[in-house]
This record gives structure tokens, sequence and C-alpha cells, in this order.
């Protein structure tokens, strides 16, 4: 029987915190809630929901590595990052979603664009193929949606 194909969600750090962590701008849901909500909107595709967390720089660039190969064969459509502050400071994530050619839809809890100007650059944005921003856990599922969208091409796909 063929593999079921993959969809990455990918958090960075501090996002395993969710849930108690400033919860009037990231919400009550914790992380183990949220992957299971990515968990059955990837089902819903006929995706497997493959989710990490790390607070370590070189763990994402390596995972972001292995959704990109994973992308190339055709095992999975890509990944929902959610790279929390290194969003805003890590060249090497930059890169490595270049490098990798890794199909990634960035994602915020918050709209980082209304809040503190140091959260206003995206190191992330200009090699994302989308980004979803300030719809709490909601945008998780949209991202989902959105990368499923532009693995299968045609109206709403790549362009
Ligand atoms: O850790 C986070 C969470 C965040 O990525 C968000 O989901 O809104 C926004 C980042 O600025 C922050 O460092």
């Amino acid at each position: 029987m063929a593999s079921v194909r993959s969809v990455y969600v990918l958090h960075g750090p501090n996002l395993n915190l969710l849930g108690t962590r400033r919860p009037e701008v990231y919400g009550t849901t914790t992380l183990a809630d949220l992957e299971a909500r990515c968990a059955a909107r990837a089902a819903e595709h006929g995706l497997e929901a493959i989710c990490r967390q790390s607070n370590h720089e070189g763990e994402l660039v390596d995972w972001i590595h292995e959704v990109g190969a994973a992308a190339r064969d055709g095992r999975s459509v890509g990944a929902v990052v959610n790279a929390g502050a290194y969003t805003h400071t890590s060249i090497a994530l930059h890169d490595a979603v270049e490098g990798s050619e890794c199909p990634v839809v960035e994602v915020h809890l918050s709209n980082v664009h209304a809040r503190e100007p140091f959260r206003h650059h995206s190191f992330l944005s200009p090699v994302a193929r989308g980004v979803v921003v300030g719809f709490g856990v909601t945008g998780y599922p949209l991202a989902i949606d959105g990368l499923v969208a532009l693995a299968g091409g045609g109206p709403g796909g790549p362009p």
C-alpha cells in the first residue's frame, strides 16, 4: 500500500509554552491541542500531519531540509511553519527554505504587524509560498488548506 502523504507543522522557540504564555496574545489552546487540530484538518485532505517543535534553530533548519526532500519526492505537500522569534532573526531559516525549495506557509498566531516594530520584519516571508497572520489557532487549518491548494496546482494553485 502506498504511504500517506504528509504535511509538516513546525513550531519554533517558546511555542511549547502555548496555552500559558501570554494568553491575551496567543490564546489558551495548548500546543498538543493545536497539533490535534492540525492532524484533524490534514486527515480531511487525506494527509498525515507530522508535528514538531524545537527551541533550537539548527534543528529547525534540519527539519526544513527534510521537508524539502520529501516535497521533491512527492511524499509531502510541505510545511506550515511558525518559527516564533526566529522569524525575525534567522537568515539560516531563510536560506534553508530557499536552498531546499521547501514549500512553506508561514503562520503567526498574533498579528505581528500590529505589534512591536521588531516583529514587523520576517526573514521567512520572502521565501514562503504564503503567509497567515493574526487568526490565532484558526490560522493553521487555513494554512494547511493553502498548502494543499498550492500542491494541487490549478485555480488557486501556483502561478
Ligand atoms: O513566538 C512568537 C510567536 C509568533 O510567531 C506568533 O505566532 O504570533 C510571533 C513572534 O513575534 C513571537 O516571537
